[in-house]
């Protein structure tokens, strides 16, 4: 009774004690969490930091040459993790990130280093490596005056260190080209120090060597950057002005907005307003991200600061923040426009789930601003969105972020690369605006007499392979109706080919065949070239006579009859057997070019049981009857929901 007593006074006592600091302020309530939860970072920063002692950086490097392992080296260096902790890939903080020990979305930390008794604040910004987050990558540089260039010291120069090389070039941002991995027994610094030579003309004097693992050479790489890296060229006098490069959203505080200073000062409690709105705002957050919040009062100019405008401000990616006072007039804005390599269709598992899904993928949305998003609807799977990804990874990780980040489950229908045609007479109909039109789903195909011309999207494709599989590799590409450009040579070893390739024939599982016929050794990146014309049809899959909208795709002319027996052999291995026979037949333009028999046949998953426990034989038929959830029914045929996108893999 006295313990029951005493425990009750202590919760009356914590719930005042909530209700006092949480009528007070909330904002600051909350950053009061935040600064007892941080409380072995330092303390809360309210000294203006003078610009020259500012390095804004990203570490940019093809997939795996250990981007976040040499972050973790540098948080460990700048005392915000201790060394040897059990973590590693600090930076990697969403759950998809970890498990598949991949970098998905760019993160920032803000760490201060002691050179030379002066204390410096280093922005670092680690980026994904693969293609389909470059978005993130070209987000990043535009709140940086160098990059580290870090290349894999054994693997030596890959497709995508080419890439974001000339990223960083484009942008004139300073680059520290870094050998990494030089702990390994194969290391071969020399080798690629003479790629670096002979690819981008750096200077083999230049380059610095290290084992992020091992902890090697790290700090004079840290100091490296404090003295290669110019401060941000910025003026701390005059209006206020920032653009933003990352947002989120947070349950209490509304949108939460990574933000770079371009000139002045912003405070805590400001007045400010958004390029886009007219409506004015106030500051109630501001932090530095080490990469934990720490609240400051004021951010200067040439920073990277977190900026909340509390539950009703808003932010979006690109969007610039500035004092009320700005001349409008001053301001240039550039348009970072994202070209979305494949589409598909997202649904509700059942209309029931609509709001929810459509609530997660708005929150999504904010935070991976790569996607574009239309309404879209469909006779069978009812009201949902023609989502635009930057390849098939980037759709697969959205979907698995849905799922563990906002519990919303989702149909995907088959993806599809976006299509150009030209329509005869386009002024006639009506639908369409003008007389080219994109084409993202492959149901909204014009007639085929109202088309005067298909267009197909390409890209440009480099592989970098060693010289023993250049065979192989011009095969691959020619079979997947590629042209070759000149190739150069990377080094007496390897060479850099390039090929004009169709966008749809790459996207599915080209990067899967090129890494098996090279044995892994070839790497693979591709960069946009617009669209050319082109012979295409649409194909449509019929079960028992009826149309299965999500697998509906746009295929070139000398594909029809491979692909159509391929999706009909397919997806006869991929759907279960029912209790009915079914017909599975590709066709175009109603002339069937594929067709298989699924034979009838029901699974009784209680014949092995011989009578017995009757829990057992219930157990059993409620995983059946769970399993029966995940299928989604086109003329009472179940189909298992991840067969829209499997069906489309070779
Ligand atoms: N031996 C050795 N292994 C390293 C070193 N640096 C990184 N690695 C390993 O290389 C692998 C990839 O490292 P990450 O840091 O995840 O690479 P990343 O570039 O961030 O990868 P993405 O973000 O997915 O592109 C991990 O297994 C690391 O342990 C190093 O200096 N030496």
């Amino acid at each position: 009774m006295l313990k029951l007593l005493k425990a009750t006074m202590v919760r009356i006592h914590r719930i005042l004690v909530f209700k006092k600091y949480y009528a007070y302020d909330k904002t600051s309530f909350l950053q009061r969490c935040i600064i007892k939860r941080n409380s072995c970072s330092e303390s809360v920063n309210k000294v203006t930091i003078d610009k020259d002692k500012i390095r804004n950086f990203s570490i940019v490097a093809h997939v795996d040459h250990g981007k976040s392992t040499l972050a973790d080296r540098l948080l460990e260096l700048t005392g915000v993790i201790k060394p040897g902790t059990e973590q590693t890939q600090v930076l990697d903080q969403l759950q998809v990130e970890r498990e598949r020990g991949i970098t998905v979305k760019a993160v920032t930390a803000s760490l201060n280093y002691t050179y030379e008794n002066k204390t410096y604040l280093l922005n670092l910004i680690d980026t994904p490596g693969h293609v389909d987050f470059s978005n993130e990558v070209v987000r990043s540089v535009t709140a940086c005056q160098g990059v580290i260039l870090l290349v894999d010291a054994n693997e030596g120069v890959q497709a995508q260190t080419v890439a974001v090389h000339s990223l960083a070039k484009r942008n004139n941002m300073t680059i520290i080209p870094t050998l990494n991995k030089i702990d390994l027994p194969r290391a071969d610094p020399d080798k690629v120090k003479t790629q670096l030579k002979s690819l981008f003309n750096f200077d083999p004097e230049t380059v610095m060597s290290i084992s992020a693992k091992k902890g090697w050479g790290v700090k004079e790489l840290l100091e490296a950057i404090i003295k290669r890296i110019p401060p941000p060229p910025v003026s701390s006098d005059g209006h206020f002005r920032a653009h933003i490069i990352d947002t989120w959203h947070d349950k209490y505080r509304g949108v939460l907005c990574l933000a770079y200073i371009h000139s002045g000062k912003i405070q805590i409690g400001q007045a400010v307003k958004w390029l886009s709105e007219t409506k004015q705002q106030t500051v109630k957050s501001l932090a530095l991200l080490r990469p934990k919040e720490e609240p400051i009062d004021e951010a200067t100019a040439g920073q990277v600061v977190m900026v909340g405008c509390g539950p009703k401000g808003g932010g979006s990616v690109g969007d610039q923040l500035l004092s009320t006072d700005y001349p409008l007039k001053e301001i240039s804005t550039s348009t970072n426009h994202v070209k979305h390599m494949v589409y598909a269709g997202i649904f509700p598992a059942d209309q029931s789930q609509h709001t929810l899904l459509s609530d997660a993928i708005k929150k999504l949305a904010l935070n991976d601003s790569a996607v574009s998003m239309h309404p879209d609807s469909s006779p069978a799977l009812g009201q949902g969105w023609r989502v635009g990804f930057l390849g098939l990874l980037h759709l697969d990780v959205f979907t698995q972020r849905l799922l563990q980040e906002y519990k919303a489950e989702a149909i995907l229908t088959a993806p599809s690369v976006p299509y150009k045609v030209k329509v005869k007479g386009a002024k006639i109909i009506k639908q369409y605006k003008g007389d080219e039109v994109i084409i993202t789903n492959p149901l909204l195909l014009p007639d085929p007499n109202n088309i005067e011309e298909y267009y197909e999207p390409f890209v440009i494709g480099t592989i970098i392979t060693p010289v023993e599989y250049i065979g192989p590799v011009t095969t691959l590409c020619l079979d997947r109706r590629g042209s070759p450009l000149p190739t150069s040579a990377v080094d007496d070893k390897n060479t850099l080919m390039q090929f004009i390739l169709p966008l749809s024939e790459i996207v599915v599982d080209f990067h899967d065949t090129l890494k098996s016929i090279t044995s892994g050794f070839a790497s693979f990146d591709y960069q946009d070239h617009g669209f050319h014309p082109s012979a295409l049809a649409r194909m449509d899959i019929l079960l028992n006579g009826v149309l299965v909208e999500e697998l509906s795709t746009i295929v070139h002319v000398s594909r029809l009859e491979y692909n159509a027996r391929r999706l009909t052999e397919k997806l006869k291995e991929m759907i279960p057997r029912q209790m009915v026979q079914v017909a599975i037949q590709a066709v175009v333009g109603g002339k069937v070019y594929a067709r298989e028999t699924l034979k009838a046949y029901r699974k009784d998953v209680t014949a092995k049981l011989y009578g017995g426990d009757v829990t057992r034989r219930k157990k059993l038929l409620k995983q059946q009857a769970e399993g029966k959830k995940k299928m989604r029914s086109v003329a009472n045929i179940k189909i298992p929901r991840n067969t829209f996108i499997d069906v489309l893999k070779r």
